[in-house]
């Protein structure tokens, strides 16, 4: 399996040189030259198999670089009742994204029962392992420069923390996580793990970390890599759960079903639709947005076109305060035929801060061939969510996995299962499930009093430069 960039300019790559190098030279995103293909045979014989198992053969199609013993033992390593042991039903821990059926037809799949309690450990615990693996084969070193709006930032630092040859620089938008979100990360005490609040929206932080990524000399020298979604380890691992949640509703396999994603930076959705193109029979994908509805807009216009600072808003599902989404970058480029010059020609205007719309053809197709829909939320819309599935369904779910259930809501159609992804516990987000339900949600043990840690950060400037003398100034010591 070769890696390509969505731009058309880089020679294509094998898994772990791209694992590695973050974003592609030319400024695009890796992506696999083909999806491989799944047959009805083929789905039922992986509708049998564990978490682990699973994760092998859906993740070892596109890791060829790597021994197959080895990448086994590292997944096996990963996705372990042990790690993954936050869920509701700590019995069923070992099935990693256990599902809760809500009623006939409607689930939310578990994603968030990891360490940091958000969607982002499924793949993020796989990509320590990864990263630890290729940089001992290779006696290399790696110092990672990425972005978060809440939840990536803590999953990558507890994936990295300690691990040798790795540092990890994570920008957050200043004051405008939760207060856990906040402590998880800063409370971090561990000497490779470096965080830096920025003035700004995670935007703002993810326009720098492309910055530092597109100075060759810059990355090359400071070996820079990437944990966002940029990086393809992180979407390939996130199609597995897609598998998993299919195999664990369906009554037949083959059965259409739907799946609803609250979405931000588009890398949950995206690997969806990986797993749509891979022969998953999904039919319809649905995106769900907060107030940050650029998204929504797409895919209700094919007008895309990312905000300004003015135009982006604090809301109660922060982790999507997210206006201008990498991952779309991916589904794009297959919508529009795998036309890397094209797809750099649409970016350039993105860049630019304008935006493109698509052909009439591309935007009918998005949604009768690709199976795209998708649904926004205001903060009232999210608490009645919480209060809805918690009166009906004796269930609590938290602010974003509830912008989800609204737009399940919204698209479900009588006769096909939906599958709503939870993207976090109710415990990052304290005082939104205070307001939905008058009492503060239930929290792991391990995890009381986190606020109350001493915190460690630094402030920066959203300004690609300081930030580069950032990184220079630690790793130049
Ligand atoms: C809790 C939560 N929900 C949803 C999202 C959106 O996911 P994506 O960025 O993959 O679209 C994020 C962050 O990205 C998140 O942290
Ligand atoms: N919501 C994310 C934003 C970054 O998304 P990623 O999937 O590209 O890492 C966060 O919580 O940081």
């Amino acid at each position: 399996m070769h890696y390509i960039s969505t731009r058309g300019g880089m020679a294509p790559q094998r898994f772990s040189d791209i694992l590695l190098g973050g974003l592609a030279p030319d400024g695009g995103l890796a992506i696999a030259e083909s999806y491989p293909r799944l047959d009805l045979a083929e789905l039922q014989a992986l509708s049998q198999l564990d978490y682990r198992d699973l994760a092998f053969a859906i993740i070892g199609r596109f890791v060829d670089d790597i021994p197959a013993a080895d990448l086994k033992a590292l997944i096996d390593r990963t996705y372990t009742a042990d790690v993954y042991r936050h869920g509701r039903d700590p019995a069923r821990a070992d099935q990693i994204t256990p599902v809760v059926k809500l009623e006939d037809g409607l689930y939310i799949e578990e994603l968030s029962n990891g360490p940091t309690l958000a969607f982002k450990d499924m793949a993020m615990q796989l990509l320590g392992n990864l990263f630890e693996y290729v940089l001992a084969q290779r006696g290399e070193a790696i110092n990672i420069v990425g972005a978060t709006s809440g939840d990536t930032g803590s999953a990558a630092e507890y994936a990295m923390r300690g691990k040798h040859g790795v540092n990890v620089f994570m920008l957050s938008p200043h004051g405008k996580m939760s207060p856990f979100q906040r402590a998880q990360m800063f409370s971090l005490q561990d000497a490779n793990i470096h965080n830096i609040a920025v003035t700004g929206f995670f935007d703002a932080c993810q326009d720098m970390v492309k910055a530092v990524n597109n100075d060759a000399a810059f990355k090359a020298r400071y070996k820079v890599g990437a944990v966002n979604s940029i990086n393809w380890g992180r979407v390939v691992a996130q199609v597995v759960y897609y598998f998993k949640g299919y195999f664990a509703v369906a009554k037949t396999v083959g059965e259409p079903v739907d799946f609803c994603v609250p979405s931000g930076n588009f890398g949950n959705v995206c690997a969806g639709h990986i797993a749509r193109q891979m022969g998953l029979p999904i039919r319809r994908l649905i995106v769900a947005t907060n107030e940050n509805d650029v998204l929504d807009e797409f895919f209700k216009t094919g007008g895309y076109f990312p905000r300004g600072l003015e135009r982006t808003y604090e809301t109660s599902s922060p982790s999507m305060d997210i206006t201008k989404a990498s991952n779309l970058e991916r589904f794009v480029f297959d919508l529009i035929g795998r036309d890397g010059a094209k797809l750099a020609a649409l970016w350039r205007e993105v860049d630019a801060g304008r935006g493109f719309k698509l052909s009439d053809a591309d935007f009918a197709r998005m949604h009768d061939e690709y199976g795209f829909r998708s649904e926004k939320s205001s903060h009232a819309d999210r608490i009645a969510s919480i209060r809805e599935v918690k009166a009906r369904y004796g269930v609590e779910i938290d602010p974003h996995t509830a912008d989800g259930y609204l737009a399940a809501k919204a698209h479900r159609e009588s006769g096909v299962t939906m599958v709503i992804l939870e993207t976090a516990l109710p415990a990052k987000f304290e005082a939104t499930m205070q307001e939905a339900l008058g009492s503060p949600p239930q929290r792991p043990h391990d995890l009381a009093g986190l606020e109350d840690l001493p915190q460690r950060f630094d402030v920066l400037e959203a300004d690609a430069e300081a930030l580069k003398r950032y990184v220079a100034g630690y790793l130049d010591r």
